[in-house]
């Protein structure tokens, strides 16, 4: 502690950026965004080759900004690649199951998370702790059946800025989280677009696996037989294919970046390609606020929109026509990972809520009603 204050460290590997932050309670007194070249990450072959990048991003910005760590708390970190579990605030240590599964996870750049805290805690000290990671999962048994009766649909994307999003907005009319009907839209590197009820996020796109809408880093939704054929057609390693889901479709795929600013610029410039992309991105998101929409069966108390691409003034305008009339639209662009980080990991250290301990169980065990499938025979 510090003046009376516990000071955490927040990192944030994104698909696109990394983040870092420093909060005394809840103020936060640093923040650096550093934004990516996609192409350089891309370069490396897997995920875990990121790291001495980023972990140089990191040490540079602690020293450049003379940032004091002494008498440091906490570190927190976004993590992922772990199996559907509970909301809360889960310890990383280096030798628990959840730093040891996200060694071996190389799904997105969050799971870099745990070993770039467990490294910074090394030299400054201070625990470490991860909230609501991407893996929270809330769904309701509609969401998680497929047309496969050995698949079924999981959660992962965003939980992290979206309660946070939503426990802000409802804060600001007084209310509570758990007594609005939401529908949040994260529109970052993935994009996920989730229906909030009553305090659970009940539906929401799975951003790694080709969920939704299109995304700067993610394919979004293909037609499966169209992807089955290419996957035996001999061209394509599985890897090459997986990475087109999840690392390197949408706008990377199409135009060969994931910036958007240099999107919206080229728009301007006359590029017909880019603005049919860049359309056709934001009529698949608004498609998916609709079916969020009819899933809260039409009891929606607003839609917020966050991340860095709700920036974008063009989008705000083209949207706002398809979904206005839906319920009131929030702006709340950028984020709130970095304060739901730091909240998370404060609470746990002031004992407001226990820190839970990550097992490597999933939440969903399978449906409930007889003659459901048992789990063995599901592949999540
Ligand atoms: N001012 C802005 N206007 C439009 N797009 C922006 C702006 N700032 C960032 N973006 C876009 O937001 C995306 C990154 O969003 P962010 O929430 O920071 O993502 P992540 O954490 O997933 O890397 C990128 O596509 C970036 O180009
Ligand atoms: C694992 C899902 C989280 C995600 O997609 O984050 P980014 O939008 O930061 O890439």
């Amino acid at each position: 502690m510090r003046n009376n204050k516990y000071v955490v460290f927040v990192v944030n590997p994104g698909s696109t950026s990394t983040k870092i932050a420093l909060f005394e309670n809840d103020q936060k007194i640093f923040q650096e965004n550093v934004n990516h070249d996609i192409k350089e990450l891309q370069a490396c072959r897997t995920i875990h080759d990121q790291l001495p990048k980023r972990m140089a991003t990191i040490l540079n910005a602690i020293s450049d900004h003379h940032l004091d760590l002494s008498g440091i708390d906490a570190f927190a970190a976004r993590a992922g690649g772990l199996v559907g579990l509970s909301g809360g605030v889960y310890r990383i240590t280096e030798n628990n199951t959840l730093y040891e599964t996200t060694l071996n996870s190389n799904r997105h750049p969050n799971v870099l998370g745990p070993q770039i805290v467990i490294e910074l805690a090394k030299i400054y000290g201070g625990e470490c702790f991860t909230v609501n990671p991407p893996d929270v999962d809330e769904l309701c048994d509609y969401e998680r059946v497929t047309g496969f009766k050995e698949l079924f649909r999981e959660s992962r994307g965003h939980p992290l800025n979206h309660k946070e999003n939503c426990i802000r907005y409802a804060q600001s009319i007084n209310k509570h989280y758990e007594d609005l009907n939401l529908i949040c839209v994260h529109l970052g590197g993935g994009v996920t677009v989730g229906a909030h009820c009553k305090g659970k996020l009940i539906c929401c796109n799975d951003c790694l696996s080709g969920d939704g809408p299109m995304a700067p880093t993610r394919s979004g939704w293909v037609p499966s037989s169209e992807i089955v054929k290419m996957c035996f057609s001999n061209t394509y390693t599985q890897e090459e294919i997986l990475n087109r889901i999840s690392k390197c479709g949408g706008f990377t795929d199409h135009l060969g970046t994931a910036d958007v600013q240099e999107i919206v610029k080229r728009i301007e410039a006359g590029d017909e390609y880019a603005a049919l992309i860049y359309n056709a991105f934001i009529y698949q998101v608004a498609k998916q606020i609709g079916a969020c929409s009819v899933v809260l069966e039409g009891h929606v108390d607003a839609i917020i929109l966050t991340g860095g691409i709700a920036k974008d003034d063009y989008l705000k305008k083209q949207i706002r026509k398809y979904i206005e009339w839906i319920a009131p639209i929030i702006d709340q662009a950028g984020e709130y990972e970095m304060e739901g980080l730091a909240s998370g990991a404060i609470r746990v250290l002031s004992k407001a809520e226990p820190v839970k301990e990550y097992t490597g169980i999933p939440i969903f065990n399978g449906f409930k009603c007889k003659g459901a499938p048992i789990l063995k025979d599901y592949k999540g």
